[in-house]
């Protein structure tokens, strides 16, 4: 991994920076993965072969905090759920139970041994030399949550530029809404679902805090 944790293209010498020297942009694609239970939003998920994943699949999660906490003391790939929820487990209604739960949004964690570990940030990555944004983002999710999204279904949602101390990140965010499979951390990363409600309980990488807003109003549908 690059010392920086930044690994991609630097701009032309004098682009940006205001002419002192250059700036090392690193593109990067996110995405807001939005669970609204009015949307068929992905694929059935099949019932659980054993009992054992059975009754996995049935534990709530009891409190962000605690999807958190036990993300944070290692806990590897886990995808967190609300209490409540009959995601999953309901083998045929499309993972989305119809209860009027609230549109919650994917959070994956930062892994140990990367910059901003234990942070949570949308899903994604950088974008790869010759790649639309939107292929890199659905390469970028098959490749660490194992869904799969299709191109038409990403809708530019907001934008952030933030200067990192080594490198500027510059990271269009979407708004996704429809997927097939059910999303979980391929690469040890602990994922979540927060609803607008949770959202605070989640610590941020520093570029990701503005898009807070944004992602709030889509999640009510604004
Ligand atoms: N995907 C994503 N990256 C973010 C967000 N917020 C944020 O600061 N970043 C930063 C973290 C990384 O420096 C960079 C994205 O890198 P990445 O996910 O493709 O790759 P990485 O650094 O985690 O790992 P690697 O490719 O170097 O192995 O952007 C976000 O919401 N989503």
């Amino acid at each position: 991994m690059d010392p920086d944790n930044s690994g991609a293209a630097t701009a032309a010498p004098g682009a940006g920076g205001g002419g002192s020297g250059g700036v090392k942009l690193v593109l990067v694609v996110g995405v807001a993965l939005l669970d609204d239970p009015a949307v068929p939003n992905h694929q059935p998920t099949p019932k659980p072969a054993t009992a054992e994943a059975a009754a996995s699949a049935a534990a709530p999660l009891a409190s962000p905090a605690a999807g958190a906490a036990a993300a944070a003391s290692g806990a590897g790939a886990t995808t967190t759920r609300a209490s409540g929820d009959s995601y999953g487990g309901d083998g045929g209604s499309g993972g989305c139970s119809g209860s009027g739960r609230p549109v919650r949004v994917l959070l994956a964690q930062r892994p140990p041994g990367k910059a901003n570990a234990g942070l949570w940030e949308f899903p994604g990555g950088k974008v790869d030399a010759g790649e639309t944004p939107e292929a890199a983002l659905v390469r970028e999710l098959s490749e660490e949550l194992g869904i799969a999204v299709q191109p038409h279904d990403l809708q530019p949602l907001s934008f952030v530029s933030h200067a990192y101390p080594t490198f500027h990140l510059l990271m269009p965010l979407y708004a996704c809404r429809r997927w097939s499979g059910e999303p979980a951390g391929q690469e040890g990363q602990a994922v979540v679902w927060a609803s607008a409600e949770q959202l605070g309980a989640y610590p941020l990488t520093p570029a990701d805090v503005p898009l807070v807003p944004a992602v709030l109003a889509a999640m009510r549908g604004a």
